[in-house]
């Protein structure tokens, strides 16, 4: 039986006086693929932030690798990438391999020197995210996709077994976010890295996600990639509160 990564159980969250999530249970195994969709302002990036650890719930519990979050030691087990990742000017300086070297200061301490073994794990990682010719760039240099291609590197680089993302296509254009979309489907099904991702793409999460997740300050819907596509535009439109339609596959042909 597949191992449970993320356990949510029965949590709810308020900012001042606000709540924001209420009643949340969900749970994330082995080698899924899940999407977490919502409207804006739903929650999603709260509930990602309770997931890691940075907001505490006011009631519930989240066990992480089947720990309780409150004793979970093993943060290089988890890969997260944010949507304000892909930020960097051109000036900044530090290239390619600097940052995903970066993404292994938790594994081997902040002020020690990187070593060889080091370097070749984050090309190995550069190579997975097909950036590898880019390593000796200065981040800057480079475009919105392929910044976050490099931050995905950056998470993967410590090896993680699970990959936290929200909303990591933003700013990023819809030719690149579908060759994007797909490098995550091979992340999962080649190399087994259960992921979680934020996105408001309610199209593209019927192609790629392995289970879905709708969000509006409670869990409307969630269930495997079938059962989602068999809802809809209605369900999807009552679970946003606003209308919502889905490009069909025949329709996208279509405009090709
Ligand atoms: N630090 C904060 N203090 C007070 N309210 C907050 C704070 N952060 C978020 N909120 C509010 O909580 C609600 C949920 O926000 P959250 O960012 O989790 O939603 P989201 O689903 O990720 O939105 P989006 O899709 O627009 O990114 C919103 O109404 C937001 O204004």
């Amino acid at each position: 039986m597949e191992k449970t990564i993320i356990e949510c159980d029965n949590v709810s969250f308020h900012y001042e006086h606000s709540t924001v999530l209420e009643d949340i249970s969900l749970e994330v195994k082995e080698g899924e693929f899940w999407a977490l969709i919502g409207p804006n302002g739903s929650g999603k990036s709260t509930l990602i932030n309770i997931i890691l650890g940075l907001l505490k719930p006011d009631q519930g519990n989240i066990k992480l690798f089947g720990q309780n979050i409150d004793s979970f030691k093993q943060r290089e087990r988890i890969g997260y990438v944010s949507q304000k990742s892909n930020s960097f000017n051109s000036g900044f300086p530090a290239t390619v391999l600097e940052v995903v070297k970066s993404g292994l200061a938790r594994k081997i301490g902040l002020f020690k020197s990187f070593t060889k073994h080091d370097e070749q794990k984050a090309m190995d990682a550069l190579r997975v995210v097909k950036m590898d010719d880019f390593a000796n760039k200065n981040i800057g240099e480079l475009s919105g996709g392929q910044q976050q291609r490099v931050f995905i590197a950056r998470a993967l680089v410590g090896e993680p077994d699970l990959l936290i993302m929200d909303e990591p296509t933003v700013g990023i254009d819809q030719k690149n976010v579908a060759s994007f979309y797909s490098m995550l489907n091979a992340l999962n099904r080649e190399h087994g890295i259960a992921i979680l991702l934020v996105t408001h793409e309610v199209d593209l999460v019927t192609e790629l996600a392995t289970h879905v997740a709708c969000l509006n300050r409670s869990i409307h819907f969630h269930g495997n990639r079938s059962d989602y596509k068999k809802m809809n535009d209605a369900d999807i439109s009552a679970w946003y509160g606003h209308p919502v339609r889905r490009v069909h596959q025949d329709e996208k042909e279509g405009q090709r």
